[in-house]
């Protein structure tokens, strides 16, 4: 038997906030959703947080709902945002709506009796005029009601206040619960800890028109130990596609989180149970230096959003950098992989003809311009502190047509542990 939901999300730490009697609700299968807006192309990695919720939802024996938010898209959700948003335009919304239901596709099971469903709200906003969104959902909530959520109380003080049209915003979402709650008969809404007053709107409407209960639980938004958002890299969101974070960078971005932070991002990332996650923190915590957390929830998750294929290729170019044997590595990376690991390192040029020219290594190197003259090459390389695709520079007498081109055209040159030059051939 697998452990019940709830049970599941606290061990894991992500369970933020639910209502009473959410724990009865689960003793048997019942039905949840989450809604995402189509804000980007892209989910990033925070949704994935929120996706996991769904993901484990399911695993404990629950049907979940996987909503893209077609119409609440057009709005905008003020909740945790300090201005007012401008409009995506529509042909944006229509690539990111197709972009984000591809991409929750991917995490659940659309098969068998708990079968996961995907629902677009614009289907029934679509045909709901003004005045029988007035009559039908504005009558039953005061506008008192509303302004005690967060998310409008935080813009009504200073600032540019709120439109009434990001204002509304939590009834669309509200109405979402309704329609859910009355179609398919779901009675739980979770989402991120900054949804709790969309999705309380929601239970409240379903309490005043058809007298329902239906249930809210949220999971904490992720932060990082020194108190900074969780999901950014310097170059901006972790996105989970790999045209928008590649799955090399990807994968880096776990690698390289903080030993603090691994024990909370890996149980709530992860699928591996307690146990297998409490064997790995011991093995790491005998040699943090092997970073063993960081390279178990980098491939786990690479492999799970990307591919295996991606997978390998990450670690080979992680590898190269890092790692001690890299030679054969470096041969295997394709040409955006390799262009990619070695962004930032100084490039430069050589034309075939001169480096059939160069009687010799250093010839070479000094005329590609990696080491100022011929002098200083020589130099480099008695002192051990050369190599040229991975390959240890042992004789000042190698001859330059004796390496082997990355993809038909490049030359790896490293000075001492962390110099990079790379030469292309051209
Ligand atoms: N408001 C949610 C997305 C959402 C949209 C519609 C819903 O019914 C539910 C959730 C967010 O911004 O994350």
């Amino acid at each position: 038997m697998r452990m019940n939901f709830i049970e599941e999300l606290r061990w894991r730490g992500m369970l933020h906030d639910y209502m009473p009697d959410t724990e009865k609700l689960l003793e048997n299968p019942t039905a949840g959703y989450i809604g995402f807006d189509p804000t980007a192309s892209s989910l990033h990695i925070g949704n994935l947080a929120t996706i996991m919720l769904l993901v484990h939802f399911q695993r404990a024996g629950h049907k979940p709902f996987a909503l893209v938010g077609g119409a609440t898209g057009m709005i905008g959700d003020p909740s945790g945002k300090s201005e007012e948003r401008k409009f995506l335009d529509e042909e944006t919304l229509q690539k990111n709506q197709e972009g984000i239901r591809k991409q929750l596709q991917k995490f659940l099971d659309f098969q068998g009796s708990n079968a996961a469903e995907m629902v677009n709200n614009y289907d029934w906003f679509k045909e709901m005029g003004f005045l029988e969104f007035l009559r039908k959902v504005g009558k039953h909530i005061t506008v008192n009601y509303m302004m005690a959520k967060d998310s409008v109380k935080n813009r009504l003080g200073e600032g540019g206040g709120i439109s009434f049209t990001e204002f509304s915003y939590q009834l669309l979402q509200g109405f979402d619960f309704y329609w859910l709650y009355k179609h398919k008969n779901v009675k739980l809404q979770m989402g991120g800890s900054d949804q709790w007053g969309n999705i309380t709107t929601g239970t409240e409407l379903i309490r005043r028109i058809e007298g329902g209960e239906a249930y809210a639980l949220t999971t904490p938004l992720l932060t990082k130990a020194d108190g900074s958002k969780f999901g950014k890299s310097e170059s901006g969101n972790v996105w989970l596609d790999a045209s928008m974070t590649s799955p090399y960078k990807f994968y880096q971005f776990f690698i390289n989180q903080a030993d603090a932070d691994m024990p909370r991002l890996i149980r709530v990332f992860s699928l591996k149970t307690q146990n297998e996650i409490e064997i790995l923190e011991n093995e790491h915590s005998q040699s943090p230096e092997k970073r063993i957390l960081q390279k178990a929830l980098a491939q786990e998750l690479t492999e799970r959003i990307h591919s295996s294929h991606d997978l390998q290729n990450a670690i080979r170019a992680s590898n190269i950098l890092f790692g001690k044997d890299a030679v054969e590595d470096l041969k295997k990376l394709d040409e955006k992989t390799l262009l990619e690991v070695f962004e930032g390192v100084p490039q430069v040029k050589i034309s075939k003809d001169k480096r059939s020219e160069c009687k010799n290594v250093v010839d070479f190197l000094a005329e590609a311009g990696v080491f100022s003259s011929k002098g200083e090459t020589r130099k480099a390389i008695q002192n051990n502190a050369v190599s040229i695709n991975k390959i240890k520079i042992t004789s000042p007498e190698a001859t330059p047509t004796d390496f082997e081109l990355l993809q038909g055209k490049y030359i790896l040159a490293q000075k001492g542990k962390t110099n990079y030059v790379l030469i292309q051939v051209v």
